[in-house]
């Protein structure tokens, strides 16, 4: 079987640009997938760090104007990720978050710098560079949803084209007036077209124009179908029905092994747990917690938004701290949830600590330091921290919800009993049922034996990439055993 060439176009890829789980997978994707015969290149948009980090690269295409200004298309390769870097100054030399500026704010322009990215992509897939011709271009989130309207709208033969849904609540959605500045023709405007709720929807359009959707687990791929959590999306996710489907994601077991990690403070394996004993020391005096290594601690690392349900954690702060409990949390997002978040720490020194800020090598010591993660989720696509605190022996206590869901076997005693429990899920979302988890959870640690059952069972679980990256290559082939797109 011959391998197929696969672009992928996204706003994130880890080690360059990560703002959450987005750079994650972009990053970690390409390796796994390259075992089952699939060659991808991603395209990503020249921020400072990404063209820092790809240093000289090699300037395959010069654009005179590109959406308002000249740009290069750079190609180059960085730490085994084989890369299109779109370097266009006017619309991403910009320092910091790359969707919002200092103020807070989403950047104004960014239809504009998000249309490029996809209109690059396109251009890619007909015929932009004579020596490369993906075989099916995939786009990952809002940021790149016009890759397909773009193919759709300028006709003639394409290649195939799937777009991943990683988190539904962000849509990209800007002013119809946006029409002819994205480059998109007069017609595309209706509902079987770009228009969505009386704007342009970028993913919206994704959705329409792309031969197969996809999202990050199987649960979430039925919920989304649905108006609780189809973020007005459902009707036409119920329409697509017969090609949208779930691969939960893994995680890049090199950057994330707490036999190897060198961001953690002591290492450890399945076999010997001595060293999380010493990260949770580590964490405790990094936080400004208590130094008590016998107490439970809980941890939690996310973006802080309504989606990943901070408030009702803090909500329950009581149930936590009745069982003796401390807490750490690291993340930014909202201001409100921000200054709760500080509030809280300061209310309560020693039993509740903070990280305001976004800090990659905290992230992976709270997992090694702490005994229990939490993800009380609204909704969660995939969810990634879930999956690194099962690798770490962080046992996760997570809402019934998306990828948490199926990701996380509780511990039902018939669990426990099967060695099959790996953390402890609750249902319906809301405060009193994550206190009912977290009172669980304290009653599982108290029980020693019990707990290092679960906790083995965890890391021993398979969270790789290799089902996954088998499920993307046979959804590739099939795509392109259908013959040409048009
Ligand atoms: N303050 C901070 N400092 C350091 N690191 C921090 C941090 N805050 C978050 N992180 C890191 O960001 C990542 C978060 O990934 P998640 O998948 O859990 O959620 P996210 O909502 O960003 O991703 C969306 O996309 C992914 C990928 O598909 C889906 O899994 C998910 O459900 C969906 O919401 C993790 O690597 C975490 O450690």
């Amino acid at each position: 079987m011959s391998d197929i060439q696969v672009l992928a176009v996204a706003s994130e890829i880890y080690p360059l640009v990560k703002t959450g789980g987005l750079g994650d997978v972009m990053g970690a994707m390409p390796g796994p997938l390259a075992a089952e015969g699939i060659r991808i290149r991603t395209l990503v948009p020249g921020y400072p760090s990404v063209l820092e980090g790809l240093g000289e690269g090699e300037a395959v295409y010069r654009f005179d104007n590109l959406f308002g200004g000249p740009a290069r298309l750079l190609a180059g390769s960085v730490l085994g990720l084989d890369l299109f870097v779109l370097d266009a100054p006017h619309l991403f030399a910009r320092d910091g978050n790359p969707y919002v500026g200092p103020e807070g704010h989403d950047w104004p322009d960014n239809p504009i710098r998000f249309a490029a990215l996809a209109r690059v992509a396109a251009s890619l897939g007909k015929g932009l560079l004579p020596a490369y011709s993906p075989d099916v271009i995939h786009a990952h989130d809002w940021q790149t949803g016009l890759m397909p309207a773009y193919l759709h709208y300028d006709g003639g033969p394409r290649p195939r084209t799937v777009i991943t849904i990683h988190n539904l609540a962000f849509q990209g959605q800007c002013p119809a007036e946006l029409l002819g500045a994205l480059g998109l023709p007069d017609w595309s405007y209706n509902v079987e077209g770009v228009e969505h709720y009386g704007g342009i929807g970028f993913l919206k359009a994704g959705l329409q124009f792309a031969d197969r959707i996809t999202t990050v687990s199987p649960t979430y791929a039925d919920e989304i179908r649905g108006p609780e959590l189809g973020m007005g999306l459902d009707g036409l996710l119920r329409n697509r029905s017969d090609v949208l489907s779930g691969i939960l994601n893994g995680i890049d077991e090199d950057v994330w092994n707490p036999v190897t990690d060198p961001l953690i403070a002591a290492r450890y394996s399945t076999e010997e747990l001595t060293g999380k004993r010493l990260d949770k020391v580590e964490l405790q005096a990094r936080l400004g917690l208590s130094p008590e290594p016998d107490t439970m601690l809980f941890g939690i690392v996310s973006r802080l938004t309504w989606q990943k349900g901070l408030d009702l954690l803090l909500e329950t702060l009581p149930a936590l701290l009745e069982e003796g409990a401390q807490l750490a949390i690291v993340g930014e997002g909202d201001a409100g949830t921000e200054d709760a978040v500080r509030r809280v720490a300061a209310e309560h020194p020693g039993r509740v600590a903070c990280f305001v800020g976004y800090d990659e090598g905290l992230a992976h010591l709270l997992q090694a330091g702490s005994d229990a993660l939490l993800a009380p989720s609204r909704f969660e696509p995939c969810g990634l921290t879930q999956l690194y605190a099962l690798r770490y022996g962080a046992v996760p206590v997570v809402s019934r919800v998306g990828g948490l869901a199926d990701t996380v076997d509780d511990a039902t005693p018939e669990a426990i009993a099967a060695n099959r429990a790996t953390g402890v899920q609750f249902s319906p979302v809301n405060a009193t049922e994550l206190g009912n988890a977290i009172r669980r959870a304290a009653a599982l640690y108290r029980d020693r034996p019990t707990w290092q059952g679960i906790q083995r069972a965890a890391m021993r679980k398979d969270v790789s990439w290799r089902t996954p990256s088998r499920r993307y290559a046979e959804l590739y082939r099939q795509l392109l055993a259908e013959g040409p797109a048009n």
